[in-house]
């Protein structure tokens, strides 16, 4: 195991909090200029700008049925037994732009959505008649105003049908287009370049020598990237090189606005990231009180990217992605709701966390909502490499720094990363 008891107490002076990092951290990054986006493209962006509906919605008085578009004073008590027959002078499937005059004693036959014809008051519809197409016998007779679907009943011109701040999602894309908009101005989904670095890194699938692993990393960054609505591009992993290193730098940084980089963060004799970076007076490099996720970078290339640097460790580059990353990101699409759902769920076995840190517990989720329990994902608790383990959580615990153990029963603040 490699869990970490090296907290000691005066390291506290020097080191941040979570909370005090991800303020850093949040207060740093940009919200990203908006753009005008098809509505296609702003599927889950940002509206940077009201939507407003360009005409009435719906725009003319309609058909809610399928059936005959009648003056209801024709019907007054008809019955199966008594039917009414109305001459059908015109035909309105839905598209129509014909304003036929249908005078009493008439009807018109006509489609859901179909324009109503001035002076009509009502739709019969097509079950309650014999269907007919030159005359039509109708068996009941409609209240005034049945089935018409008013103009303007849904948003009058004018009216805000999306709020700026709104996620672009499906029924928000849908009202916008309905009231005219085909583009709206949004903040644009965060390019993000993940990369890995350490030589001992190979990619998944080919045969380890000893002293290799799979680069995990890349792949667990960039789909969370993904699913933090970013558009990641895996670089994959680079050797503990610092020239290899400035070189896809200086590459990369002007394609995007973030960068994502895990590993040689700590105080190792290769550690090519803080070789490379820490002397940038635009990069911090510190560690932040909590378990994992201890050895953290943060801060900005020349060339404008965010640049996360991250622990190595999977687990450590995780929590890490949960705590700081993924509200940044998400910040910088314009959202305003930043952190994950939390619940609170009772543990069902005990632990020890290290006292002056902030613990996330990789836990599985169990139980009813209201009546969650969780139990640690692997058995080896939050030790930062247990990757495969990882893999079965469903949330992380999160222990406040003053404790030192959590017993069985206890009451957890837990975030759920399988939901928003
Ligand atoms: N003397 C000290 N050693 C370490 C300290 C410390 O304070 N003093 N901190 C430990 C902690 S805590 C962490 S976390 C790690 C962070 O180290 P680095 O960020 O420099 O990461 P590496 O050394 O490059 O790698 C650590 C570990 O993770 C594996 N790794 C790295 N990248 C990947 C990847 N893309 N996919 C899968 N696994 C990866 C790597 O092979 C190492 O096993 O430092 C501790 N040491
Ligand atoms: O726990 Mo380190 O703090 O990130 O393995």
């Amino acid at each position: 195991m490699t869990r970490d008891d090296d907290c000691a107490p005066s390291a506290r002076v020097y080191s941040r909090t979570v909370a005090e990092h991800l303020a850093i951290v949040l207060d740093a990054v940009p919200v990203l200029g908006a753009e005008r986006r098809s509505l296609d493209a702003a599927r889950g962006l940002v509206a940077a700008e009201d939507v407003r509906s360009a005409t009435a919605t719906p725009p003319f008085d309609n058909s809610a049925m399928d059936g005959y578009a009648v003056h209801s004073a024709d019907l007054r008590g008809v019955s199966e037994s008594a039917p009414v027959a109305l001459v059908v002078v015109a035909d309105l499937p839905a598209g129509s732009a014909d304003n036929p005059t249908i005078d009493f004693g008439q009807a018109a036959r006509i489609m859901t959505g179909a324009p109503i014809p001035d002076g009509i008051d009502a739709v019969v519809p097509i079950e309650h008649t014999d269907e007919g197409t030159a005359t039509v016998l109708v068996f009941r007779p409609p209240r005034a105003g049945a089935h018409l679907r008013r103009a303007g009943e849904d948003a009058a011109a004018g009216d805000r049908v999306v709020s700026a701040g709104s996620v672009m999602w499906p029924t928000r894309l849908a009202a916008a287009a309905s009231a005219g908009a085909d583009a709206i101005l949004v903040h644009p989904a965060p390019r993000v370049a993940v990369i890995s670095t350490g030589s001992e890194l190979v990619a998944p699938g080919h045969p380890l020598r000893r002293g290799q692993i799979p680069d995990s990393n890349s792949f667990l960054l960039s789909a969370a990237v993904t699913e933090a609505g970013g558009v990641a591009t895996r670089i994959g992993a680079v050797p503990d090189d610092p020239d290899a290193l400035r070189e896809v730098l200086a590459r990369i940084a002007p394609t995007v606005d973030a960068m994502v980089l895990s590993g040689g963060v700590s105080v190792g004799a290769f550690d090519v990231v803080k070789a490379v970076l820490a002397p940038l007076d635009t990069m911090f490099f510190g560690p932040i009180l909590m378990q994992p996720g201890k050895p953290q970078g943060f801060g900005r290339l020349p060339q404008g990217p965010v640049v996360f640097a991250l622990p190595g460790n999977p687990v450590s580059a995780y929590v890490s992605f949960e705590a700081f990353v993924r509200p940044a990101l998400l910040r910088m699409a314009g959202h305003t709701s930043l952190h994950r759902r939390t619940i609170t769920a009772v543990a069902d076995d005990a632990w020890t966390c290290p006292a002056g840190r902030m613990q996330y517990m990789p836990v599985v989720v169990e139980g009813e909502p209201g009546r969650e329990r969780v139990k640690r994902a692997t058995s080896g608790g939050s030790s930062s490499h247990l990757i495969a383990g990882l893999g079965r959580s469903t949330g992380l615990a999160v222990i406040p720094e003053q404790l030192d153990r959590v017993e069985a029963g206890d009451r957890l603040t837990v975030m759920v990363t399988t939901s928003p």
